[in-house]
C-alpha cells in the first residue's frame, strides 16, 4: 500500500500569554512522526521557543503533505496578535486572536486540510472579559461543526466523560435531561467502539445525587431521568452499569467493571482523573467529524515564559491525535 505521508496535525497554542506557545515549541522539537502546523502568530512562537531554549525551523505552511519532518521543524498558518504579548499577563485585546486560531484550525479540519487538531490551553475568563461569550473549546468546536459532542479526559488507566461541561453547578440538574443524557451515551458508546477498539464498551454511569439518590430520598434525578435512559439503551444492547454512587465508583474494584466512567458534571469526574494523572492526561472531544485532542491543564500563567512548564500532556495529546489520524487515514 503506498504511504500517504505524514499525518498533518494542526496545533493551536491557545492563550498567547500562557504556557501554550512554549509547549508547542517543545513538541515541535520532539521526533513525533507527524507534520506539525501551528495556527498562530509566528513571532509568538519564535519568542516562546527562545524562552524555552528550543531552536525552531519555522516556515509558512504550503498545504503539501510531507513524508518527513525533522525535530524542530514547525509550519505555521499566520494569524497576527492584536497586542504585544507579555508572558503571564493576560490582555483582552488578544481574545479575538485566540478564537480566530481555533476557528481557522477547525475549518481546516472540516475541509480535510488537516488530519487532526491538538489544542493548547485557552483562558476562558479573558475571552469573556473581552465581551465574547465563550465557555470552552469543546462547546466552540461543537458549534463550529454543528454537532453534539462529549468531553472525555483519559489517562492510560482511566477514562472520564462528562454529561455537562462548563456551566454553573446550579444549572447542572436542569441540564441533565433524558435527551441530553441519551445523546451523550450514544456518542460515548459509539466513539469508544470507533476510536478505542472496544467492540462492547462498558460504561459506568454515575448518579447525580449523593448515594445515587438513596432510592429517591436524596434527590429524584436518578429515578426520573437517569434510570429510564439507561434501561432504554440497555434494551438496545449497550453495557451500562449504574447509576452508581459517585463516592465509591472510582475505587479500583468498581473501575475494573468498566472501560469509561460517565460523570454528570465537571467536578464530579475530573478531580479524580487529574489527581491520578494531571500533566499526562489527554482531553478528547468525542462526536466531532474531526479528531481533536488537548492538554489536561490550563494556561499556567504563573509559569509562562520561565521555560519550566511540563510538555507531557501536550506531547501525549499529539501522540494520541496522530495515532487516531493514522487509523482514520488507513481505514
Ligand atoms: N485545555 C484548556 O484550554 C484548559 C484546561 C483547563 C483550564 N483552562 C483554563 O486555564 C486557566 C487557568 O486555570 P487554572 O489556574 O485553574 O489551571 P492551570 O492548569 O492553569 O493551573 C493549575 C496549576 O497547575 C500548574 N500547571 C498547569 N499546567 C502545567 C504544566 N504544563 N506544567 C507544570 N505545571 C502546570 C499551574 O502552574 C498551577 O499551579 C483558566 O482560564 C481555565 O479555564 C484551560
Ligand atoms: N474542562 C477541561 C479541563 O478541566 O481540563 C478544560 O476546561 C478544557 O476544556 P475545553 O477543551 O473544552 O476548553
Amino acid at each position: 500500500m503506498p504511504t500517504p505521508g505524514l499525518p498533518r496535525l494542526v496545533l493551536t497554542p491557545g492563550e498567547p500569554a500562557g504556557v501554550g506557545p512554549e509547549l508547542v515549541a517543545e513538541l515541535a522539537a520532539s521526533d513525533i512522526e507527524a507534520d506539525l502546523i501551528a495556527v498562530a502568530d509566528p513571532s509568538v512562537l519564535a519568542d516562546a521557543a527562545r524562552s524555552r531554549g528550543v531552536t525552531l525551523d519555522l516556515r509558512a505552511d504550503d498545504g503539501q503533505r510531507r513524508t518527513r519532518r525533522l525535530p524542530g521543524e514547525l509550519r505555521y498558518v499566520a494569524i497576527p496578535v492584536a497586542s504585544r504579548v507579555v508572558p503571564g499577563v493576560l490582555d483582552p485585546a488578544n481574545a479575538s486572536y485566540v478564537l480566530d486560531t481555533l476557528a481557522r484550525a477547525a475549518d481546516g479540519c472540516l475541509a480535510g486540510e488537516f488530519d487532526a487538531l491538538v489544542t493548547g490551553p485557552v483562558h476562558k475568563g479573558v475571552i469573556n472579559d473581552a465581551g465574547i461569550a465563550f465557555s470552552g473549546h469543546t462547546e466552540f468546536f461543537a458549534a463550529r461543526a454543528a454537532t453534539d459532542v462529549v468531553m472525555m479526559l483519559a489517562t492510560p488507566s482511566l477514562r472520564v466523560a462528562l454529561v455537562t461541561t462548563h456551566l454553573p453547578l446550579a444549572a447542572v440538574p436542569a441540564a441533565i435531561t433524558a435527551l441530553a443524557l441519551e445523546r451523550c451515551i450514544r456518542i460515548l458508546d459509539g466513539d469508544l467502539r470507533r476510536h478505542f477498539a472496544l467492540p462492547q464498551p462498558r460504561i459506568l454511569v454515575l448518579g447525580l445525587n449523593p448515594h445515587a439518590g438513596e432510592g429517591g430520598h436524596i434527590g429524584r434525578e436518578e429515578i426520573d431521568t437517569i434510570i429510564p435512559v439507561l434501561d432504554k439503551l440497555r434494551g438496545e444492547g449497550m453495557t451500562l452499569v449504574g447509576p452508581l454512587p459517585a463516592d465509591t465508583a472510582f475505587v479500583p474494584e468498581q473501575l475494573q467493571r468498566g472501560d469509561a466512567v460517565l460523570a454528570m458534571y465537571h467536578d464530579q469526574g475530573l478531580p479524580v482523573l487529574k489527581a491520578q494523572g494531571f500533566g499526562s492526561a489527554v482531553n478528547i472531544t468525542l462526536g466531532l467529524p474531526f479528531i481533536r485532542t488537548s492538554v489536561d491543564h490550563g494556561t499556567a500563567l504563573d509559569l509562562a515564559g520561565r521555560g519550566t512548564a511540563d510538555a507531557a500532556s501536550l506531547v501525549t495529546a499529539a501522540r494520541l491525535a496522530r495515532s487516531l489520524a493514522v487509523t482514520r487515514i488507513r481505514a
